[in-house]
Formats: structure tokens, sequence, C-alpha cells
């Protein structure tokens, strides 16, 4: 059986906990299923950039951590983590808005994606934000032209492909020069010269992005060095690069033998290639704060046993975690009561009801007796979880509770059947019901 990695989850009183709270007691409260955060595991995460950047000493006055809302926008979890410090990077106006409205000062949020609209630049310049990343050449003119409308004259930075790949999985690597984000290397001395020439902009930053779920440093220095090359040339034709910013954080352990990431030896690394440049540096971290924080918890409807595979049907699904169908990824899955030492474990496939066959969280997991009516625990959901669940098959949004040492509170209900029937509406030129 695989230990608990994380301090804000342990077995008690032969029960798995969020912090002082039985997950059983979430379930009867919240139902099934449900994402349960941690603040103790949020703050841990938060603690550990603190740490490494000396962000609340003189070390960390020109570093600013800008949360990745995309990892998971719950406002709750957000409010958590300003409160700790953290500014916002924003891909839509609808995160904007969500750190916003959790309190995150204008200038302390950055907006990054690669299709920004001309209403969303609009929106974030009348907002007063810290940075746009600028990703392309219509994108430049098409922010100048919206500036100049508005009067104003937007703090941009160019995001720039540095054509390293990130080692991690295909499908959230996206530093490659085949990747669509990033001005192309090639192009980013052009770039930052006509960004300088257009009216409505102020060039100030070099952005990048690499990738997500990086376990090794290597990459992130690669990267790194050749912005720091880059800086140094612009700076040599006159244009004046103040700000960088460095994208998302480190990768986390999803299994027990996951080896790193070490906070502090991506901080030597930072200091290492751009420290020397007196820049200002923005880092977007978003899985590394909030993943750790996070189970799905679920309950199993059914064991069934096939001829050739023990199956476990549970009531959460690929609608509500779709990082194992979508990226293969593994999610350590606990049952809620203490197994008993030396339990016999057994191989089965854990899968929801969805009708698709991806619909699998885990095949051939090695697993104690379990029957229905059981609860579980997916591990490290609390990154790219909640925000990616949908609806298909028509299954409620996945509601989300928020503990606190002994306190907890639903921070995202589950919607009624109702209330997902009553944003859809049947036009009075079909055919009435019991016609045909
Ligand atoms: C521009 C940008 N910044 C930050 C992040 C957050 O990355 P991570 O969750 O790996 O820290 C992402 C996602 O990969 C991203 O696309
Ligand atoms: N959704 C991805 C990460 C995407 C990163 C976004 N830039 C995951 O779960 O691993």
């Amino acid at each position: 059986m695989a230990k608990v990695p994380s301090p804000g989850f342990a077995y008690r009183d032969g029960e798995l906990h969020v912090e002082d709270v039985p997950l059983s007691a979430i379930a009867a409260e919240a139902g099934t299923p449900a994402y349960v955060y941690s603040t103790a595991e949020l703050r841990a995460n938060w603690r550990a950039y603190a740490d490494a950047f000396d962000l609340d000493g003189p070390g960390g006055r020109d570093v600013a951590v800008c949360y990745a809302l995309k990892a998971n926008s719950n406002l709750a979890v957000i409010r958590t983590l300003t409160a700790l410090g953290a500014g916002a990077d924003v891909v839509s106006v609808g995160e904007m808005q969500r750190a916003l409205v959790a309190g995150i000062p204008a200038d302390r949020i950055v907006f990054s994606g690669v299709g920004k609209t001309r209403d969303e630049l609009a929106a974030a310049l009348k907002a007063g934000i810290h940075q746009i990343n600028v990703e392309s050449l219509p994108e430049l003119d098409l922010l100048s032209a919206v500036a100049s409308g508005l009067g104003l004259v937007a703090p941009v930075a160019l995001r720039v492909n540095p054509d390293v790949d990130a080692q991690t999985h295909g499908k959230i690597a996206t530093g490659r020069k085949e990747d669509k984000f990033g001005i192309d290397w090639s192009q980013a001395g052009a770039a930052f010269a006509r960004a300088a020439a257009l009216p409505g902009l102020r060039p100030l930053g070099v952005a990048i992005h690499i990738g997500s779920q990086l376990l090794k440093t290597s990459p992130f220095a690669l990267a790194f060095a050749k912005v720091a090359e880059l800086v140094t040339d612009l700076r040599a034709h006159g244009i004046g690069i103040e700000r960088i910013d460095l994208g998302g954080g480190v990768g986390v352990p999803y299994r027990e033998e996951d080896i790193g990431p070490d906070h502090r030896a991506y901080a030597q690394v930072v200091r290492e290639t751009v420290g020397h440049l007196g820049c200002h540096i923005t880092l977007e971290p978003g899985r590394s704060l909030v993943a750790s924080a996070g189970v799905l918890l679920s309950r199993v409807v059914h064991v069934k046993e096939g001829l050739h595979r023990r199956f476990l049907v549970l009531d959460a699904a690929m609608n509500d975690l779709i990082r194992p169908s979508l990226y293969d990824a593994w999610h350590t899955i606990l049952p809620v009561r203490q197994p008993a030492r030396g339990a016999p474990l057994s191989a089965m496939d854990v899968v929801g009801p969805v009708c698709e066959s991806g619909d699998t969280f885990a095949k051939g997991r090695r697993l104690p007796p379990m029957q229905a009516g059981d609860l579980v625990a997916i591990l490290t959901a609390g990154a790219y979880g909640a925000v990616m669940a949908s609806t298909y098959n028509s299954r409620p949004l996945v509601p989300e509770v928020l503990v606190a040492g002994g306190e907890r509170a639903v921070v995202r209900r589950r919607p009624t059947l109702e209330e997902l029937l009553a944003m859809e509406s049947v036009p009075a030129w079909l055919p009435p019901p019991g016609s045909r």
C-alpha cells in the first residue's frame, strides 16, 4: 500500500483525515464525489517557495509569485494563497475576474495566453493589471491598437519560445519550437523592436513558460540561460528590459518514487541564470502550490468481479478528474478506512460510471479488500482537477470543500440537475412533446 505522501492528510483513529476532519464526515455532509482541500497543505506549499526565494526577506524583494489560477481557481483557494502573498497569473477574463474578486490587487496580476481577444485585452488594460504577456506579432498590433484607443500604454512582456524540451508529457510541454506558444526564438529581436515602435506599448519584460510537471531542473536551467542571453542582447540594442517572467513552477511527486522537485535547487537555478541581470522576476507556479492540497473523495458503487479483472466502480468519473484519461496520469488511491495491517492486496481496475473505457483512474492497482459503500481518496488532485471537470453524461459539477484545522466549508456546491436543465431551452419552433 502506498504511504500518504502529504502532511495535510493522514490516517488517524482508523480513518483518513484531512487535518482534524475525518473524510467520512465530509462525505456525509457534502456527498460524493467531492474535492477536499487542506489549508495546511496549501500553506506548506507556499512556504516552500517563500523559503527558497526568501520572499519574506530582502532576497525576495524583486520576486513575485503569481499563482497560476488555471491549476485551481476556487475563490477560497485563491484567497488562501493571496493571504500568504500570492499574486495571480491569469489566462482569461474569467480568471482575471476571479483573481480580483478573491482580493488580488490588479497590479499583482499578469495575463498570459496565446489567444487573448480584443475584449479581454481591453478589460485587462482597464483593470490596470501589472503585465500582459504577448505571444505573437498580431497580438502586439492588436494590443497596441486597443491601448491607444483607451488612451493607455500597455505594460508588456513578450513571451518567447526558447525551443527547450521540458522532458514532460507531450501534451503539457510548451517551449519546443513546434509548440503554439510564444514568439519564435529567431523572431524575438524583431518582435521587441516592433513593440518598442508601437505607440500603445511599453515593452519591459521577457516571458517564457516551457511546460508543466518538470521533475528536473536542467530544462529550466537551459531555458533561463537563453532568456539571460536575450535580455543582454536586447539591452545592447537599447531595449530596456526590467522584468523577467519565468512561467510555471516545479513538478510534484504523484508517485512515491517520483524524485524532486527541490524548490531550493530551482531557486538556485533562477539565481545563477538570471540573478545578475537586476530584473524583477515573476514566477507563475500552479500545480506545485495546490496539487498535494487536494483529494477527490469518492464512494465505491460496486465491486465487479469480471472473468478476467476485478473492477472497483466508483461514483467519481473522468468528468470529475480527467488527468488519468487525458495524460495516463498516476494518482495514488487510498481507502478512507485504514486497512488492517497485513491486509491482502489484489489488483483492481479503478473505474468510473461514464460510458467510455477511458473512464479509468487506474489499471491493476493493488488495493486491500473493498466493498460497495466504502470511501476512497484519490490523492494529489488539487491541481488541474476540479477546474477541468465537466458535466459529461449530465453529471453535475463536483463540489469542493476546504478544511482548515477542525473547520470545514463547502466552497463550491454541487449544482442541482434542475439548475443544469434551466440553462437550456427548447425553441418554440421545435415540435412539442408527444408529437412526432
Ligand atoms: C503560462 C503558464 N504559466 C504558468 C503555468 C502553471 O504551470 P504549473 O502548474 O506547472 O506550475 C502554466 C501551465 O502550464 C502556463 O501555461
Ligand atoms: N492540465 C495539465 C497541466 C496543464 C498546464 C497548463 N499550461 C495537467 O493536469 O497536468
